[in-house]
């Protein structure tokens, strides 16, 4: 349903997205993360055919963002960041009027708008004016606005931003069920939200993909934690050769005791042959222990993983 295809987007001397390339089928619920100034909104508004590529290529249902953007458009709901609404119209007569600018059929509009007003909770208050309601409700119209051509993609850049706890609630699960009929991406910087509602996490950092992964993967992952007497750097890479091992990072080294923390691959299990491996090289150990990693230990992990190599690639 979209397809990212080594996509780059320079503001003059800014490259804001570097030759990022991702997939999302039919049904994926995708959470895009990354931190301030990553590139989420970029990519956005690039899927979205707002704004052209510097290089690369977005194809979304089949249709290239470039060559067909009026059918990308018909294919997509956007919620953009700051929902540009007219304050003046009611919430009905607003819908109505973005529904004729969509397309839809004169016959089908008053269904489909009515359709999209009970979804997102605004019954109570589709004859008031836009510009009196709450940024919450605000925000529930443009995804309303964004659902009213009932298209098989949703790009929503953070759907929850400026919501009370009680409408963050809902509007998750209003996504989760839009999820079951439509390809979803969106932006965000709440882990639990992800957790919540997600089935893929495409964390961004720096203009590049940090880490590309299901969130179930995510869930399952664990790490270890290794404590032997010994030389830290030497024990590194002992256990970098273990089998089973993803990661491995020296996470202290005092009084001639190794810290390190290990990632493993999924499903992998390797402490008796780390035990081993650390005893027969004549280093004592002296703790080994299994832990889960939260989303926001491998959010905060891609990311920096991701500026140690932007550095490297500065320093040539
Ligand atoms: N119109 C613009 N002109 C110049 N630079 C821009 C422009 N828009 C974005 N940028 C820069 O491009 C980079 C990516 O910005 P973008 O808004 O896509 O990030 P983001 O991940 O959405 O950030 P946030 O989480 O803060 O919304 C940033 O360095 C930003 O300053």
């Amino acid at each position: 349903m979209i397809e990212v295809h080594r996509l780059s987007k320079s503001y003059g001397p800014v490259q804001a997205l570097d030759r990022i390339s991702f997939a999302l089928g039919r049904g994926e619920v995708a959470g895009l993360l990354g931190p301030n100034g990553a590139g989420k909104t970029t990519t956005m508004r690039i899927l979205t055919t707002y704004l052209a590529p510097t290089s690369g290529r977005a194809v979304l249902c089949g249709r290239d963002v470039l060559d067909e953007p009026l059918e990308v458009r018909r294919n997509v709901g956007y919620l953009p960041e700051n929902v540009p609404l007219y304050g003046e119209m009611r919430v009905r007569e607003l819908l109505e009027f973005r529904a004729r600018l969509k397309d839809v059929p004169r016959s089908k509009r008053r269904h489909s708008v009515s359709g999209a007003i009970a979804r997102c909770g605004l019954g109570e208050v589709e004859n008031r004016p836009v510009g009196k309601l709450s940024r919450g409700f605000r925000q529930r119209v443009g995804l309303a606005d964004a659902i009213v051509h009932d298209p098989p993609i949703l790009i929503l850049d953070e759907p929850t931003a400026g919501m009370d706890p009680i409408q963050v609630r809902e509007v998750r699960s209003l996504v989760r069920e839009l999820g079951e009929r439509h390809t979803v991406l969106l932006s965000t910087h709440i882990m639990s939200e992800v957790e919540a509602v997600c089935s893929r996490v495409v964390i961004i950092a720096q203009g590049r993909i940090a880490l590309d992964a299901p969130v179930a993967e995510l869930r399952s992952d664990a790490a270890l934690l290794v404590e032997a007497r010994g030389p830290a750097e030497a024990i590194r890479k002992l256990l970098m050769a273990v089998p089973g091992v993803a990661s491995v990072r020296i996470a202290g080294d005092r009084d001639g005791v190794a810290s390190l923390e290990l990632g493993l691959k999924p499903g992998e299990d390797p402490r008796e042959v780390i035990a081993m491996r650390v005893a027969a090289n004549g280093w004592p150990l002296r703790g080994l222990e299994t832990r889960r990693r939260s989303l926001e230990e491998r959010f905060v992990e891609a990311v920096s993983r991701s500026s140690l190599d932007a550095l490297d690639r500065e320093a040539g």
